[in-house]
């Protein structure tokens, strides 16, 4: 088993946040799933994030996107929109099963991957409007097979392709933006496997398909609940249908900013490690995604991690800037997540 199969075993999830409500025949918002009314909360504005080419990028942008933002559009990155356009449709066809088919595919309390709730609804009292699907490793095919036992083959190969694609574009998008606070090619070598890296050394990652159906009073629901991710860096893929949103950095706390999708775009996500990375300077930002009357939502988001038990700390610390965080592994990481979600980074503070 690998460690962060055996992470998930040590942290089980409560039965009762596994299953979905079937969307398909909720009509109207039930009690458990009202979130706090809007009017305590600042309307959510749209503002326009950072959009960094990264076929040929600057670095000053991209360091100010990091830490300024936290989140940014990238375009030019390479991945086909033909892929882009298949991974959306499989996603559409795998949520659009009944009920009764997806639950074969049910994760089990103490596994990560499958058909279910997203993780951190166990930190929320209310239900969130959303389903989700969860790869990692092998276990695409093990539960691909139990919702199509005769006909899985086009969603397997379709997620793995996405998967290799993710796979080279979040390695070149770490060098990228490490290398813009000055770290060397050498210095990142351990956190970057190069392309014939040997299994031991290459990195951990995770994909999560969420699907947010069309609801019924979407100012009252949540699709899903303010968290930031744990990963080196997210690449989100959203379609053309808005729902991201980002709580700002620069201005009033409480006030969300809407992320409007860019054409043929993949949004990044700063996670939690690379914030401990940088000592503190990029952000890992807070995040939510919210529903809409008209249209079935879908998202992929996939986390890059570092290699299996590596431990990362602080690169950035000179005398001025003493190390904020201790050396830890992922594992560690999300171990403590596990437990004590928006609180784990400040456990490893120094
Ligand atoms: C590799 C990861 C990233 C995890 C934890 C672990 C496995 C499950 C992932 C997600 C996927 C859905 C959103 C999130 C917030 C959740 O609830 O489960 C993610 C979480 C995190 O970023 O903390
Ligand atoms: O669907 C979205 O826009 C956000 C998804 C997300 O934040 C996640 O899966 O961690
Ligand atoms: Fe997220």
């Amino acid at each position: 088993m690998n460690s962060l199969a055996q992470l998930f075993k040590n942290n089980p999830v409560n039965h009762d946040r596994i299953i979905p409500l079937d969307f398909t025949n909720t009509k109207t918002l039930p009690d458990s799933h009202v979130w706090s009314k809007p009017e305590l909360e600042p309307e959510p504005m749209t503002r326009p994030i950072p959009v960094i080419s990264i076929s040929s990028p600057e670095k000053v942008l991209l360091r100010h996107a990091c830490e300024e933002w936290g989140v940014f559009h990238i375009t030019d990155h390479g991945v086909p929109l033909s892929l882009l356009h298949n991974v959306e449709c499989q996603m559409k066809r795998l949520f659009s099963l009944p009920m009764h088919r997806k639950i074969l595919a049910v994760r089990s309390p103490d596994e990560s991957t499958g058909y279910g709730v997203v993780r951190i609804s166990m930190f929320y009292d209310k239900l969130m409007w959303s389903e989700g699907f969860s790869v990692m490793d092998s276990s695409l095919r093990r539960h691909a097979t139990l919702l199509w036992p005769d006909d899985h083959a086009e969603f397997c190969n379709v997620i793995e392709e996405y998967q290799k694609e993710m796979a080279n574009l979040s390695h070149r998008l770490v060098s990228m933006v490490m290398g813009s606070l000055g770290l060397k090619h050498k210095e990142l070598r351990w956190l970057v496997p190069n392309i014939t890296g040997s299994r031991a050394n290459s990195s951990q990652s995770f994909l999560q398909l969420n699907s947010y159906p069309v609801c019924p009073d979407p100012d009252l629901a949540m699709g899903l609940a303010p968290h930031t991710d744990s990963s080196l860096l997210t690449i989100l893929y959203q379609g053309n249908i808005p729902g991201l949103e980002i709580q700002n950095l620069q201005a009033e706390k409480s006030r969300w900013i809407g992320v409007e999708p860019v054409e043929g775009g993949l949004v990044v996500i700063m996670g939690d490690l690379s914030h401990i990375i940088s000592n503190g300077r990029f952000k890992s930002t807070m995040h939510r995604a919210v529903v809409n009357k008209t249209h079935h939502r879908v998202s992929a988001a996939y986390f890059s991690g570092p290699p299996k038990n590596l431990q990362i700390g602080p690169l950035t610390a000179d005398t001025d800037h003493p190390p904020l965080y201790r050396r830890l592994t992922w594992e560690e990481y999300l171990a403590a997540k596990a437990t004590h979600f928006n609180k784990a980074l400040s456990l490893f503070r120094c």
